[in-house]
């Protein structure tokens, strides 16, 4: 006997801007790629061939974009995927649970002369903000529970200096030398969990949601990039739970942080050959950037032992 494990479905990649048009003439403007993807009793579409419960996923994108012509939140990422999720298991008795996935693109504001451009903004970086919502309806439409994660995707730093990394294993496998000064690169990616404490969630929990999800994301980039600046740092490892602490230090809205950094290495390569020393820490000027391997490091630091990311 085999049995369904899993029965998940709807629509990945759903691409969509919105222009909120302010009465002092200002234009806001937002870019998403969604992930809306739906649980329920809908088995049959896999072991049955009938789609008499299939919410097709062509009209699951269409939500997305009527979504983003309507919904109050459409400004803020968070609330927006939450008032999807919530949509989604509202409008349609038999679908129990929506995970919604947002990546935003950035567009920020060009200033002009020192002054923010009132309609004009401009790709300023290739981080993404993202977020991941589960809305959940599985004990009850009048018992709908939610979970919040917010992130950063990609954020490429680089240090010249103030990066070591000594006193680590050494064996008959080590090769490398220990440093007191090398450059430090890292593409930062985290992943933030926000309760949402509502144990009967619905639009007027989504309403009366007293989180700024926009002070968070700030906040967290800003912690990212400054204690990466100055952290005179021993290890990517000890540099990153600094960043863990930091955030949940100034963020109360945070329960847990989690980071994924690459070590993106460069060498200095030997010129010694031609008479040129370019040797570290002191005298190496060039180095060659490495695609792989990277080092990897991963820590998650949370407020209570059993949280979970
Ligand atoms: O910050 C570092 N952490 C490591 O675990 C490690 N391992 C390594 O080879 N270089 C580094 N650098």
């Amino acid at each position: 006997m085999v049995h369904l494990a899993t029965a998940k479905y709807g629509k990945d990649k759903v691409r969509v801007s919105r222009i909120v048009r302010n009465s002092d003439g200002t234009h806001d403007f937002v870019e998403y790629i969604i992930r809306a993807l739906l649980e329920g009793d809908v088995e049959r579409a896999w072991t049955h061939s009938d789609n008499s419960s299939i919410v097709a996923t062509d009209s699951i994108k269409n939500t997305c974009n009527v979504f983003a012509k309507t919904s109050p939140y459409v400004l803020q990422p968070e609330k927006f995927a939450l008032d999807l999720g919530l949509h989604f298991v509202s409008t349609y008795s038999h679908i129990h649970r929506a995970c919604v996935d947002i990546v935003q693109l950035k567009w920020s504001r060009i200033n002009v002369k020192g002054k923010a451009h009132k309609h004009s903004f401009v790709r300023d970086g290739d981080e993404k903000r993202t977020v991941s919502v589960v809305v959940d309806a599985t004990k009850g439409k009048k018992a709908i529970t939610a979970t919040c994660q917010g992130g950063i995707s990609g954020l490429l730093c680089l240090k010249t200096t103030e990066s070591q990394f000594e006193n680590y294993v050494f064996d008959k496998f080590t090769t490398l030398k220990p440093v007191d000064d090398r450059i430090f690169s890292t593409s930062v990616d985290c992943v933030y969990n926000v309760p949402i404490r509502s144990s009967s969630f619905n639009k007027d929990a989504l309403a009366g949601l007293r989180i700024d999800f926009d002070a968070i994301y700030r906040s967290v980039v800003e912690t990212t990039l400054e204690t990466f600046a100055t952290h005179n740092s021993a290890s990517v490892q000890a540099t990153l739970y600094i960043m863990c602490e930091k955030v949940l230090r100034d963020n109360a809205d945070v329960a847990d942080i989690k980071y994924e950094l690459p070590n993106k290495h460069y060498i200095a390569p030997d010129l010694s050959y031609i008479g040129l020393k370019n040797t570290e820490p002191k005298d190496a000027e060039v180095f060659t950037p490495v695609d792989a391997p990277s080092g990897y490091i991963i820590g998650h630091v949370t407020r209570d032992a059993k949280a979970k990311l």
